[in-house]
């Protein structure tokens, strides 16, 4: 193969719903949720020059890019990595990341880098993608959902059992805010106690009513959910201030997103979107205006 430079776009995630079920035996949990990759994301520039032995080189850049080392615990570079002894294949392969999503954030981004990574070693290689799942799921929980082109999946078990959602009508404009602190995924697990049968129920309900208004097109946004706000606004200020504000500048369909800290909100039109941004950039606040993102192959869009 001859040397080939691929562009590779990474969205960050938003969970549109995000429930716990049960505690697995592996102290994991496992989860129903609804991932939603969003126009705003990372990018990395790909080299890959044919070697007899594997070499990878990483480098980073981007307004993110101080919050992580470029070396071999970095989830792009374990990536990389892990296919290479996965499939025997070597390679030299020159990695630019450019860290837009912040870490820590909620937003999936290092799992984004890793599993985008992945699926374009996939198409360049001419390697099945599905047989990369269980690799990807011990990179990061939620790595396996951007081995997938679909936009909008349900994730079950951990996160990767993927069921690709097919969506009906136009998805909203999206405004993130973060609010510059760092959550740790797994102290928020640690304090979690699984809510009783009831009440997952309940909630379920509510997962039931967000894929049948994505698939049938009729109003969904009301829905939205997250249980892991009850395990990270108690326990952090700027996260809860955060979202109060949002309330007060008359947002609706506000949410924090998977662990946090990043909390979004849902609109229906791109101007509205904008002004909402605006006025949270106004009160010294981090915002990004972007939207549901419309995929690279969807026939609907
Ligand atoms: C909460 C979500 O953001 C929802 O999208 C994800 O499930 C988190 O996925 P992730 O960041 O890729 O998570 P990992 O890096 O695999 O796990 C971090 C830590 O979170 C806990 N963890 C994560 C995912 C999961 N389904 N159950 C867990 O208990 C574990 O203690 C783990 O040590
Ligand atoms: N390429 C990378 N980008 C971001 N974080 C990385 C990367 N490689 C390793 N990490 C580490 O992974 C941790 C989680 O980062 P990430 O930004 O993916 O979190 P997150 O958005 O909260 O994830 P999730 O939504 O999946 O919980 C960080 O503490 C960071 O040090």
């Amino acid at each position: 193969m001859n040397e080939a430079s691929l562009k590779i776009f990474c969205p960050a995630k938003i969970n549109l719903f995000l429930e716990i079920v049960s505690k697995l035996p592996n102290g994991y949990h496992e989860l129903q949720t609804i991932f939603a990759k969003l126009d705003f994301g990372d990018n990395i520039l790909l080299t890959l020059s044919p070697s007899d032995k594997t070499e990878i080189n990483l480098k980073i850049t981007g307004p993110y890019g101080h919050a992580i080392t470029a070396d071999a615990d970095n989830l792009v570079y374990k990536a990389a990595q892990r296919f290479f002894e996965f499939t025997g294949i070597s390679a030299k392969c020159d990695i630019s990341l450019e860290k837009n999503i912040p870490t820590g954030a909620g937003l999936g981004g290092g799992s984004s880098d890793a599993g985008c990574l992945l699926r374009t070693f996939c198409n360049h290689y001419k390697t099945d993608f599905t047989m990369l799942v269980p690799l990807a799921a011990k990179l990061g929980a939620d790595v396996a959902l951007f081995l997938y082109d679909e936009p909008v999946l349900k994730g079950e078990g951990i996160g990767e059992k993927l069921t690709p959602l097919k969506i009906k009508d136009a998805l909203p404009y999206v405004v993130l805010s973060y609010p510059d602190t760092h959550i740790s995924t797994k102290d928020v697990f640690d304090r979690l106690k699984v809510g009783s049968k009831e009440e997952i129920l309940t909630n379920l309900a509510k997962l039931d009513k967000i894929i049948a208004g994505l698939t049938e097109g009729s109003a969904w946004e009301k829905y939205i959910y997250n249980r892991l706000e009850d395990y990270v606004l108690p326990f952090s200020k700027p996260v809860l201030e955060l979202k109060k504000l949002m309330q007060t500048l008359g947002a609706k369909n506000i949410m924090m997103s998977g662990s946090g800290s990043t909390v979004f909100s849902l609109f229906d039109s791109s101007s509205d979107a904008c002004a909402f941004a605006e006025k949270l950039i106004n009160r010294g606040c981090v915002a990004v205006k972007t939207q549901l993102w419309r995929g690279l192959y969807n026939e609907n869009y």
